[in-house]
């Protein structure tokens, strides 16, 4: 790899001279002494502060360049040029985890928390087959009926609808009921699962607690059920569906006397594999599972696609209306300026904050790297505040910059089922609404944007693994006009 040697000697230098070495001066670090120094410089930012940390690191960067160290022994990239090497393809060296990832979750057992790389891959190895592009594509009927229930919603809503709530309706539908042939049916609901999603934002918001102080997280682990009942409307719903629901039907589907069932749900590939019996309890098949939904559904929920554009909005407009009622996947695929203004929206608002991997020189160091600061970089994307699609299709090599759903073996292992959920509810949208007019320009059906700022709405202002809007704020909220 190109700039493999390199980085092992930027890093190699860096911690030689920094992180096992008392006599050199933690000042001559790139970054703040303090930071250096203990890792409760990051814990104010994240903890107290609330998932700001991530500011700061791009300040640091700003400052100090594109390796900097925000805490002992933690280093933050935020150079294109490594990514290839610090996250390498499937088989190219390993990248074990670091342990306070598994610790942040308070689920040290499942996938994306594990901290040995083969046991990852063994673990990824069994429900990998689960998110091909054949597999997701048999899922096409699902998604198609979850888009018309979003757009039914739209059509009988008679206040602004959260948008935000609504997508995350949509993913958790879609996922839970490819993972378990089974869902919540969130989308039917007239709370459209908003207590439930405010728990997961709940603990999505204690991670940062869990990291810094595991015996936190050890213990809402290990508190029983009466316990956690009494902690408001938001855990109880939680506790709930994570001990009754998901454990039951990890049950019955190990259960059950039909061989399709099992093999058409996530554990098809787990129960007849050649894990041990360990890793197969209901359980951890319960946690794992649990974990994939939540990955799968603030993530997809995020990307915010904005209506002040309407030269992109009637561009896109116009290749879709090429396309036929219910246009096919494939149909879909092949509208490059559609994808453009996919990829566009997730480099803006990617569903992920940090991804971390473990460099093996020296072993024990931490890095990471923040789609958030990283795509916003000047000098790969110009003018990298702009929402402009047609980069991806003027400078194809961009996508290389791209870490939306990062890369190597740790990458987002969904990435098939990601787009193509997106890709059909954004085509069914911007094929059915046009954007409302001041003044009544648009006949058909309208969208209009409702008492939504930017920076309070729409930014990301905190990050708990997933980025997060302003505390308080409801996201983007439409006004739907038949
Ligand atoms: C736009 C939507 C999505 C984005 C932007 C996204 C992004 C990412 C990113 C950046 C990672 C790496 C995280 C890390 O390093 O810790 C990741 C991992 C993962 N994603 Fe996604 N994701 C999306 C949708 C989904 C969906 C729909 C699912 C499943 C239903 C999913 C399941 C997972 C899982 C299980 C992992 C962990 C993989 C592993 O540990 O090997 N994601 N995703």
């Amino acid at each position: 790899m190109e700039h493999d040697e390199e980085l092992r000697r930027k890093v190699a230098v860096f911690t030689n001279s920094t992180l096992h070495s008392d006599t050199s001066p933690p000042c001559q670090n790139p970054g703040p002494r303090i930071a250096a120094l203990t890792s409760w410089y990051e814990c104010y930012y994240d903890v107290w502060l609330g998932g700001h940390c991530f500011r700061t690191i791009a300040k640091m960067h700003q400052k100090y360049g594109p390796i900097v160290r925000i805490s002992p022994n933690e280093v933050h990239f935020n150079d294109l040029d490594f990514i290839d090497s610090l996250y390498p393809g499937a088989g190219e060296r390993k990248t074990n985890r670091p342990v306070m990832v598994g610790k942040q979750s308070g689920t040290p057992d499942y996938m994306t928390a594990t901290e040995d790389h083969d046991m990852h891959r063994r673990r990824r190895a069994v429900i990998n087959p689960f998110f091909s592009v054949a597999s997701v594509r048999k899922l096409e009927p699902v998604i198609r009926q979850h888009t018309e229930k979003v757009l039914a919603r739209l059509e009988q809503a008679t206040e602004p609808v959260e948008m935000n709530l609504l997508f995350k309706a949509y993913a958790n539908d879609t996922v839970v009921q490819y993972a378990f042939g089974v869902c919540f049916h969130f989308l039917d609901d007239a709370e459209c699962g908003k207590p439930y999603f405010k728990a997961v934002d709940m603990f999505f918001s204690l991670n940062h607690l869990f990291g810094h102080w595991p015996f936190i997280g050890w213990m809402v682990g290990k508190a029983p059920g009466w316990v956690m009942r009494n902690f408001g409307e938001g855990l109880r719903e939680m506790w709930r569906r994570k001990w009754y629901w998901w454990i039951q039907k990890v049950g019955e589907i190990r259960t059950s006397n039909d061989p399709e069932r099992v093999k058409s749900t996530i554990f098809g590939g787990v129960l007849n594999s050649s894990l041990p019996d360990a890793e197969n309890t209901d359980l951890r098949l319960a946690s794992e599972t649990q974990l994939v939904i939540f990955a799968g559904e603030g993530t997809t929920a995020n990307p915010k696609i904005s209506s002040t554009h309407p030269s992109i909005l009637a561009t896109v407009k116009a290749k879709l209306s090429s396309l036929p009622d219910s246009p096919s996947f494939a149909q879909i695929d092949a509208l490059p300026y559609f994808n453009a203004v996919i990829q566009e929206t997730i480099r803006l608002h990617p569903g992920v904050s940090v991804v971390y991997g473990e460099y093996v020189i020296p072993a024990g160091v931490t890095y990471g790297m923040t789609p958030t600061i990283l795509h916003k970089t000047a000098s790969v994307f110009k003018n990298p505040e702009e929402f402009r699609p047609e980069r991806w299709i003027e400078n194809p090599k961009l996508s290389r910059a791209f870490m939306g759903f990062s890369r190597g073996p740790r990458g987002c292992i969904a990435v098939n089922l990601a787009r193509r959920e997106i890709s059909v509810l954004l085509a069914a949208l911007l094929v059915k609404y046009d954007v409302y007019e001041e003044g009544g320009g648009k006949m058909g059906p309208t969208l209009q944007v409702f008492d939504t700022a930017k920076e309070r709405d729409i930014d990301t202002n905190s990050e708990y693994i997933i980025p997060a809007v302003a505390r308080g704020s409801k996201g983007l909220r439409m006004v739907a006009r038949r």
